[in-house]
């Protein structure tokens, strides 16, 4: 759909209407096919500006589209003919241009920007590269440095960004088709073959071998496995060294391949996923749509340490009043310069003024008296949180949100401590919480939908990633985690090292292994968490026992390594040797491969050859047995919520969509057959027994992952 309209009498405006975002479905290809026919072949037309409707010029290719058949007229040749035309056409950007939006806007001969407007090909966000020619004329257009940085990363660029690389004319801050059609009758008659993107020489660059050999090193290192980056290198070499004719013949090339791909499916999968779990839903049957937040202007924060204080950065940085209470002088002073430090520099980077003056730091609860919202993070000591709790519903106006950070501790008991339950949800970030994109939005049975929505809100506000969640041990994300990080310890008992275990797991595509993932975070984190479940015997048992915990195994490596003193970085050693407290660069240690030995003869057990194989399908399948059991027990409300938390907030590689994404492309038979096989290894071993939920989706047929959905309702209902 592309709305005709002539304008200022020798002008055809022609305007993309496909809300939200314009998206170049086939009905707006053929519409503009057909409307820049009819501006071309009209003599009264001298020139046409292409805009689209409701402030956004175009979001790109319809991304629902790919997976059906594609039908309609296709890009290229729809660009070309723009580009070829002998009328001028000028883009008129608001809004968005991006993907193949920008790419129609570089078929243009002219591009006008909003000063709002935002730039980009992120189509390597979505497991492709910009193949509707954007490969081939950015680089002729803004220069090989520029466009290797723009197309591998897919970052959106701002409108005086754009100008200041050359891909816009004119930035206005006024009616920007309005300015367009200005623009455009002014340059009516010109030549337009200087304005032909696609016939410029790419702008010569010295030692282009080096270049390439260089940004191609750094993508591959942060790809972890991904395909499109290097695609996407590989295109833009193709416009630095080919003809214009013969570079869109590679770039197409690259692009056949990253279309089919299942890294691409991953992807559009996490996009969708994304946006949908905005769209949350609670068991009683409250839904995001009927649910109205409350407005949140002024917020507290209870306790300063390292989480309280991420928190207070997040909300300030939001726009919030905070109050920000901490008891203990020594430590608000500490925080106080920690939070202004962390605000000045993210300020800088985003090149705005820090929001120190949005901050209030107290010693007294009673300061939070007005606030609409609170957020606890104290010290994780349920006590502790009950008390601050009473407090907090004694001191509020009716109606504060009351929001408890924690991450392991029963949101339901600290809300059952309070008059009004109904006001209580969890809120649990990821540190450091300014920085981490996850938020774990947690409702008990009696959290009103209301909260929820605003929580939800809040965080969305924030920038997070926000997902609604059941509450239960370790909610979502942890709870997963448990049964991964379970089978890299039992895979160590049985012949495996942490640096094997974690090459796996680092060549599957997550930045770090479990082992130097739990020494960045500590092991005394989860040593205390095991104390406080009755786990931890002092100086590990002796016999059979030693390995066998409240009835099933148990491996106690964690808590002799804590025993020895050995918390990880910040000890210099864990599973890994470090050369100074907090140091990144893991070691391997002799001591610790001696001291695996001296366990296995101990104990009995007998080294065996770990494979990688074996290492991926004993973690990854546990995990992803323990996301069933979450969707059958309505934790959360489909897979997507499960992906968004890991991909998010975990490390899971995106372009992998996720552990239950990951799960429906291996194939549920397969993951059931897997976990069957391990389980009647290791009958001890709970967590590698299949849900009964994957059971059942397989005996289902295995269904694809979007209608898991229907299908868990369907088999819920017969129960
Ligand atoms: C061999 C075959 C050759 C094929 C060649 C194909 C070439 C492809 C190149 C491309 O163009 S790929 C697409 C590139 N574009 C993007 O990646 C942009 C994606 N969109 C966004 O980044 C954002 O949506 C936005 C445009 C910045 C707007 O953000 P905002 O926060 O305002 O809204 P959202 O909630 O994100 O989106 C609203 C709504 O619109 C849906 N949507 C957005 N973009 C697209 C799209 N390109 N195609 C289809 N649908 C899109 C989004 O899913 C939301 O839908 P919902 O139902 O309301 O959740």
């Amino acid at each position: 759909m592309a709305a005709y309209k002539r304008v200022s009498e020798s002008v055809a405006l022609i305007t993309l209407q496909n809300p939200p975002v314009n998206a170049l479905s086939a009905a707006v290809r053929q519409g503009i096919v057909d409307t820049v026919e009819r501006a071309l072949s009209d003599p009264n037309v001298t020139a046409v500006v292409i805009c689209g409707q409701n402030g956004v010029f175009c979001g790109g290719a319809d991304i629902k589209e790919f997976g059906s058949n594609m039908s309609g007229p296709p890009l290229i040749p729809m660009i070309h003919a723009i580009e070829s035309a002998n009328k001028p056409v000028v883009a008129a950007i608001e809004g968005s241009a991006l993907g193949g939006g920008l790419e129609l806007a570089l078929g243009c001969h002219y591009r006008i920007a909003h000063s709002k407007a935002r730039l980009g090909l992120p189509e390597v966000s979505l497991g492709l590269l910009p193949a509707a020619g954007g490969s081939q004329r950015l680089p002729r257009l803004i220069g090989v440095p520029a466009a290797l940085n723009l197309i591998t990363t897919g970052r959106h660029v701002t409108a005086a960004e754009a100008l200041q690389l050359g891909i816009v004319d004119q930035v206005t801050d006024h009616n920007t088709v309005d300015a367009a059609v200005k623009f455009a009758l002014s340059v009516a008659g010109r030549s337009l073959d200087p304005r032909r993107i696609s016939t410029y020489p790419c702008p010569q660059q010295p030692d282009l071998d080096a270049l390439f050999e260089e940004v191609m090193q750094k993508v591959r290192r942060s790809a972890r496995g991904a395909i499109a980056p290097i695609a996407c290198v590989q295109a833009v070499r193709a416009a630095a060294t080919l003809p214009y004719t013969q570079g869109m013949a590679r770039e197409q090339e690259l692009m056949a391949t990253l279309f089919t791909s299942g890294q691409a499916r991953a992807l559009q999968y996490c996009f969708f996923a994304q946006r949908a779990v905005g769209r949350w839903r609670m068991p009683s049957g409250a839904r995001w749509d009927t649910s109205k937040p409350r407005p949140v202007h002024k917020a507290a924060v209870i306790g300063l340490g390292t989480m309280g204080r991420g928190i207070t950065v997040a909300l300030a940085q939001t726009g919030l009043s905070v109050i920000a209470v901490e008891t203990q002088e020594k430590q608000l002073m500490e925080a106080k310069q920690a939070v202004s430090g962390m605000l000045e520099r993210g300020a800088k980077r985003r090149g705005v003024a820090p929001a120190l003056d949005r901050i209030i730091y107290s010693q007294n609860i009673q300061a939070v008296a007005d606030v609409d919202l609170v957020i606890e993070a104290v010290f994780e000591d349920v006590a502790l949180k009950t008390k601050v709790f009473k407090q907090l519903s004694a001191v509020c106006k009716p109606g504060t949100l009351l929001c408890t950070n924690t991450s392991a501790l029963d949101v339901d008991q600290l809300a059952s401590e309070t008059p009004n339950p109904e006001l209580v949800v969890g809120m649990h970030f990821f540190a450091p919480a300014h920085v981490m994109k996850l938020l774990e939005v947690v409702y008990g049975p009696r959290s009103s939908p209301e909260a929820v929505a605003t929580a939800m809100q809040l965080g969305k506000k924030m920038g997070k990633a926000s997902v609604a969640v059941g509450n239960c041990r370790g909610f979502v994300g942890n709870r997963m985690l448990k049964p991964y990080v379970e089978q890299a310890f039992f895979l160590l008992e049985e012949g495996a090292t942490p640096e094997l275990v974690d090459r796996a797991l680092e060549e599957f595509g997550f930045p770090m292994g479990v082992f130097t993932m739990s020494d960045l975070s500590g092991l005394d984190v989860g040593w205390r968490v095991r104390k406080g479940d009755g786990l931890v015997e002092p100086g590990g048992a002796s016999g059979r026992s030693a390995r066998v915990r409240q009835g099933r195994r148990y491996s106690p490596l964690g808590d002799l390594l804590c025993e020895h003193g050995r918390f990880g970085q910040k000890t210099c050693r864990g599973w890994y040797q470090y050369d100074k407290p907090g140091s990144r660069v893991a070691r391997s240690d002799p001591w610790l491969h001696s001291f695996l030995e001296a366990y296995r003869a101990e104990h009995g057990l007998v080294a065996r050859r770990i494979d990688h194989q074996e290492v991926l399908e004993r973690c990854l399948y546990a995990l992803i047995n323990e996301g069933f059991h979450i969707l059958d027990d309505g934790i959360a409300a489909g897979p997507e919520d499960i992906d968004v938390i890991y991909v998010s907030g975990y490390g899971w590689p995106r372009h992998r969509g996720g552990p239950m994404f990951y799960a429906n492309m291996v194939g549920l038979a397969k993951v059931l057959e897997r976990l069957e096989h391990y389980h009647q290894a290791h009958p001890d071993v709970p967590h590698l027994q299949p849900c009964s939920l994957l059971r059942r989706l397989v005996a289902s047929g295995s269904p694809p992952i979007h209608r898991w959905g229907e299908v868990i309702k369907k088999l819920h209902s017969q129960l």
